[in-house]
């Protein structure tokens, strides 16, 4: 019995230490568990954190991100063409029937001429010799006006006139044309109608239209293709009276 006593109580005191131990593995899980909810509560509040620093800053770059990734989404036309083929003409009506903002990239060099702007001169020089004035010079007029528009629908006449162009265009303002309007017309009519605007351009004149002629085809003629790949040419004959060619642009309007 004492044996049996004795390793009886050996046995609780054996007991003791393995309970102790039990005692101490629960006691120590729940420091874990509860370690682990506090750790799991920590980086739920951290990644909240980090998550509003990033709404945060991506507020704060909006400024500079491209105009379609703001709340709007304008939609863009481009309108090209040769030289006095008729874009001008066309552009405003069709912005009066289908309610569009007319942006004369050519408009929008010569306002910068005129109000004596720090690229003013450059740009006199450029126009008045036919060539393409700088696609950061372009592309940036282009963004300012389109951003401080109240209005979404733009058709953008005279630009891109060439591959650069067309590439800074993407790059900085990156919003897909709908349709691309080519009014075609052979040179001699175009030169015709140049010479009898009467506007006092500076470039209405036979040197300087020659050369824009040459600059329709080595650089522009690019982009027409490109967009013509695309699917989102529409070639216009611009022969006939503006009547018959707006009647010519309406089923692109309507449908
Ligand atoms: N269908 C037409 N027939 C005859 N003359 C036209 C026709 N359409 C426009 N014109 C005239 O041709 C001249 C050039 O037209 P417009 O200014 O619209 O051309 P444009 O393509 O904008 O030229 P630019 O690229 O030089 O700005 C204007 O005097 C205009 O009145
Ligand atoms: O995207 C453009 C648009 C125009 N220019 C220069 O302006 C003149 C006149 O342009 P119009 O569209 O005929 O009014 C053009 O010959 C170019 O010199 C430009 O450089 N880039
Ligand atoms: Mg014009």
């Amino acid at each position: 019995m004492l044996r049996r006593g004795c390793s009886l109580s050996k046995l609780i005191l054996a007991a003791k230490p393995s309970l102790i131990n039990q005692v101490m593995f629960h006691l120590h899980k729940l420091v874990i568990s509860s370690l682990t909810i506090l750790n799991v509560s920590m980086t739920k509040v951290a990644y909240g954190l980090s998550f509003l620093k990033a709404l945060s800053t991506e507020a704060l770059n909006l400024a500079d991100a491209p105009i379609q990734s703001k709340a709007r989404s304008p939609t863009i036309n481009f309108v090209l063409g040769g030289p006095g083929v008729g874009k001008g003409t066309q552009c405003t009506r069709i912005a009066e029937t289908y309610g569009f903002t007319h942006l004369s990239v050519g408009d929008l060099l010569r306002k910068e001429i005129s109000s004596n702007s720090e690229y003013g001169d450059i740009i006199l020089d450029t126009i008045s010799k036919g060539k393409i004035v700088s696609s950061e010079v372009t592309v940036k007029l282009l963004k300012m006006v389109i951003e401080s528009s109240e209005t979404d629908r733009f058709l953008i006449d005279g630009f891109p006139r060439s591959e650069e162009n067309r590439m800074v265009y993407e790059q900085i303002i990156g919003i897909e044309p709908e349709v691309v309007l080519f009014f075609d017309c052979n040179e001699e009519e175009m030169m015709k109608r140049v010479l009898h605007r009467n506007q006092g351009r500076v470039d209405d004149n036979v040197d300087t239209t020659k050369e824009r002629l040459r600059v329709f085809e080595a650089y522009t003629l690019p982009v027409i293709r490109y967009y013509s790949q695309k699917q989102k040419l529409h070639k216009i004959n611009a022969i006939g009276t503006e009547d018959e060619i707006f009647e010519r642009l309406r089923p692109i309007f309507t449908t």
